[in-house]
């Protein structure tokens, strides 16, 4: 903890703010989840659904105040609802669709094509591995690209781009998103610690991606992937409301389960007005490194017949490879090392598929490419 930055000095500092019933932010009783790592400082403000927009002013100011303090680099302060009454399925605080946060700021995403998120129903499915890679194919297609992992439970974007160190803050404290492979990348793993996120409940996740969306300095793009946390609860159906999505991408493997999660990842973007442009089925089948041979592991065309029964389309598959694995674990995804190979091929088709399914839904632009530049 750096000298001086500890949690007495940080709660007296608070309490130089009141909340809206007079009571010291500080002795309130409502700051939680503090943690101090050299001069960045996160916490969280209790709150509930019906005083959420109230204290999100208090909010921005504890930032402020902290920021203001002597060796302070970085705060993130959030609200949580975790400790009142089960979190409503659709939070009164926000609004169905692509809608704007509900705050009067600017849309920090303005600058960006289309906000795409990609979901699967259940964890393990290669969600981060379909992200990075359809983003690398985008990316090889002319579109300037955005990831964002707000996969908060398992961040898995710094493995998979090979990226080090923590991002950069630029002109008005925000941050620099990191490079990698052409893509620009923000990750909550390299904001937040894991194990403090495992805690959290759906108001605070959304709370802290939509802020960390703000927070980055993402300029011009065409596409921002949104690598979502795995799951269909609250704090997915949370983020799908509170950010501006063009459209969903649902990866499934052929299985049955997992088919059946998937199909719940639909209905949850369904009730909120979120198109979805279409289900990716990774590990489609196995190709044996030896023989040559496709083995159907999980079963044949699972996810294609879905995607008929559920009027979806399909945006192609991706097969099983010990390559693909192998080139995720070392950051060097397998679109940098073979872009011309089958793989790359694939996934060259998925993004057209992808491209054309954005074109076609409603109200939303077909990124088309521009700028390139640095933020
Ligand atoms: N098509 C594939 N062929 C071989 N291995 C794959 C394939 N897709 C993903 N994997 C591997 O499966 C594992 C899980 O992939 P990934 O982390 O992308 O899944 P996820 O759905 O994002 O998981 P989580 O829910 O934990 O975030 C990784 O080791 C990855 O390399």
């Amino acid at each position: 903890m750096t000298a001086g930055l500890d949690r007495d000095r940080i709660l007296s500092a608070l309490d130089a703010l009141r909340l809206p019933d007079g009571t010291p932010l500080g002795q309130s009783g409502r700051v939680g989840g503090l943690s101090v790592e050299g001069g960045r400082i996160s916490l969280s403000i209790r709150t509930d659904a019906t005083e959420a927009s109230a204290l999100e002013r208090t909010r921005a100011e504890a930032e402020a105040h902290l920021r203001a303090l002597p060796g302070v680099e970085r705060v993130f302060v959030v609200l949580t609802a975790e400790n009142t009454s089960p979190t409503p399925k659709h939070p009164p605080a926000l609004k169905p669709g692509p809608a704007a946060p509900a705050t009067a700021k600017p849309d920090p995403l303005a600058g960006i094509g289309a906000v795409i998120a990609v979901a699967s129903g259940k964890g393990g499915v290669g969600k981060s591995t379909t992200t990075v890679n359809l983003g690398l194919a985008l990316r090889a297609q002319g579109l300037s690209v955005g990831i964002l992992d707000a996969d908060i439970y398992g961040p898995s974007l710094p493995t998979l781009l090979g990226l080090h160190g923590k991002p950069a803050a630029g002109p008005g404290r925000k941050l620099k998103p990191m490079q990698a492979h052409g893509l620009r990348a923000m990750s909550m793993g390299l904001l937040v610690d894991p194990e403090a996120a495992m805690v959290w409940r759906g108001p605070m996740i959304m709370s802290a991606i939509t802020q960390m969306m703000a927070d980055v300095e993402w300029g011009a793009l065409d596409v921002l992937l949104v690598d979502m946390p795995p799951g269909t609860g609250d704090a997915q159906l949370a983020l799908a409301q509170g950010t501006r999505l063009a459209g969903a991408v649902i990866v499934s493997t052929p299985q049955d389960l997992s088919l059946i999660d998937a199909r719940r990842g639909i209905t949850m973007f369904r009730k909120v007005d979120v198109p979805i442009l279409g289900i990716i089925e990774n590990m489609s089948h196995f190709i044996c490194p030896d023989c040559g041979g496709t083995h159907a592991i999980f079963g044949q065309g699972g996810a294609r017949d879905e995607a008929a029964r559920l009027r979806v389309p399909f945006l192609g598959a991706v097969p099983l490879t010990m390559e693909l694995r192998a080139a995720s674990d070392i950051g060097q995804p397998v679109l940098v090392r073979d872009p011309e190979g089958p793989l790359g091929q694939a996934y060259d088709r998925i993004a057209r598929a992808l491209r054309d399914g954005l074109d076609q839904s409603a109200g939303a632009r077909r990124p088309r490419p521009h700028a390139t530049g640095e933020p």
